[in-house]
């Protein structure tokens, strides 16, 4: 692995920034874009009521796409303000996908529907087996007028309101984003909405110039179900070779492939402090935590510290890097997202962006359990068996 000699010139964070730019950038082949204005949204009490006023604001487009629509009042007042803009002549297209999407109720897609709502379904599978959940489309983007986009790991469900006061109201976090970044957010959609519909674009789309309303730096990385490596694996991959001084992941689903397992390891091993913070006794993907937890010992030994989150289900995707990067977006650190399903990740390369995602994770930290070295290779063996037990579907978690 490449491992770059640290000088005086080399070190800082400008150094740090540029450094991985352009690692990003060659590797990956997609030319970030300056001037982003990015407002990080935490929880449901923040970011359902931005996403609800940009598409009430929205005056020629709406496109939004969902892994996850289920119940509760928020699910209505979504599908009711993607009618009304509809029914006020704006193009509202809606992608979700046929599996996160399938407990949406009937009643919703008939007024949408009704209301000119173009509605898209992402390979809706006819029968249920590990196979035909996989290449889902688990991005989750809302652009509404071309110029202000949204994306991160929220889900249109009741679970996800609130601010993480109880186990009723899940931990996430979303962004805004406004600026160049908006046109890869935007190919995302259109990537995935293609593969399910005749028309790609219309008289709606206007194709005008993104203002720079902001400094951030962000590239848009798109990862698609694949055989062999991909985009989505080489982020993560340049992130955590390239860290460092501090390496810092929020998860909600954590089971990749010991190849990931590895980095971070050693990682903390040449001196990065690395901290995971992972679902805890909240998880809703009980196969998912027992995965993770095959590699507590290995990461811990390294010198990892893990922790698992307490109040609530974490559904945060979030990486920091040296408190210049931020990587957020749908992705979990998980072979679904690295290998199965459709994603978008946005890398930033912003301090001031970075410093609150850091804070967050902080306050997060705070409210999490950490994972003892000596205390977990004393774990009973009816947990190691569970641990055990889920082996044979990992690849498909
Ligand atoms: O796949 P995610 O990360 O969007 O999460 C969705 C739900 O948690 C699935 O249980």
């Amino acid at each position: 692995m490449y491992d770059e000699p640290r000088t005086s010139e080399s070190s800082g964070p400008e150094a740090q920034k540029q450094r991985l730019r352009r690692r990003l950038e060659r590797l990956i082949g997609i030319a970030a874009t300056e001037g982003n204005e990015l407002v990080p949204l935490r929880n449901g009490d923040e970011i359902f009521p931005a996403m609800l006023a940009a598409i009430r604001a929205a005056e020629h487009t709406v496109d939004m796409m969902t892994f996850v629509y289920w119940r509760g009042e928020v699910a209505h007042e979504f599908a009711a303000a993607l009618a009304e803009r509809a029914r006020a002549g704006v193009r509202v297209r809606l992608l979700l996908d046929g599996f996160g999407a399938k407990e949406i109720e009937r009643d919703l897609l008939d007024a949408m529907d009704e209301a000119g709502v173009q509605v898209a379904w992402f390979r809706r599978p006819t029968r249920l087996s590990p196979m035909r959940q996989n290449h889902r489309c688990h991005r989750k983007v809302l652009v509404t007028d071309e110029h202000t986009a949204f994306t991160g790991g929220v889900g249109i469900a009741q679970e996800w309101c609130g601010a993480a006061r109880n186990p009723d109201e899940w931990r996430d976090t979303h962004v805004q984003v406004r600026g160049p970044a908006v046109d890869g957010i935007a190919a995302a959609f259109a990537q995935n909405w293609a593969e399910c519909h005749d028309d790609l674009y219309d008289d709606h789309d206007r194709f005008t110039a993104q203002s720079q309303p902001g400094r951030a730096t962000v590239q848009v990385v798109r990862g698609s179900a694949a055989f062999g490596w991909q985009d989505m694996q080489t982020v993560l991959r340049v992130l955590i070779t390239s860290a460092q001084e501090r390496l810092r992941l929020a998860t909600a689903y954590f089971a990749p492939d010991a190849y990931f397992i590895d980095l971070l390891a050693a990682a903390a091993r040449r001196g990065v402090r690395v901290e995971i913070l992972l679902p805890g006794p909240h998880t809703d993907q009980r196969a998912c935590l027992l995965a993770g937890r095959q590699h507590y010992q290995t990461l811990v030994d390294a010198g990892v510290e893990v922790r698992e989150y307490q109040p609530t289900m974490l559904h945060t995707k979030i990486m920091t890097v040296d408190g210049v990067c931020s990587l957020i977006g749908s992705t979990n650190f998980n072979r679904r997202s690295m290998e199965h399903d459709e994603e978008v990740v946005l890398a930033v390369l912003d301090e001031d962006f970075t410093a609150e995602l850091d804070a967050d994770f902080e306050a997060d930290r705070q409210r999490s359990e950490p994972i003892d070295p000596r205390r977990w290779k004393r774990r009973p063996l009816p947990m190691r068996l569970a641990e055990a037990a889920v082996t044979p579907i990992r690849r498909f978690l």
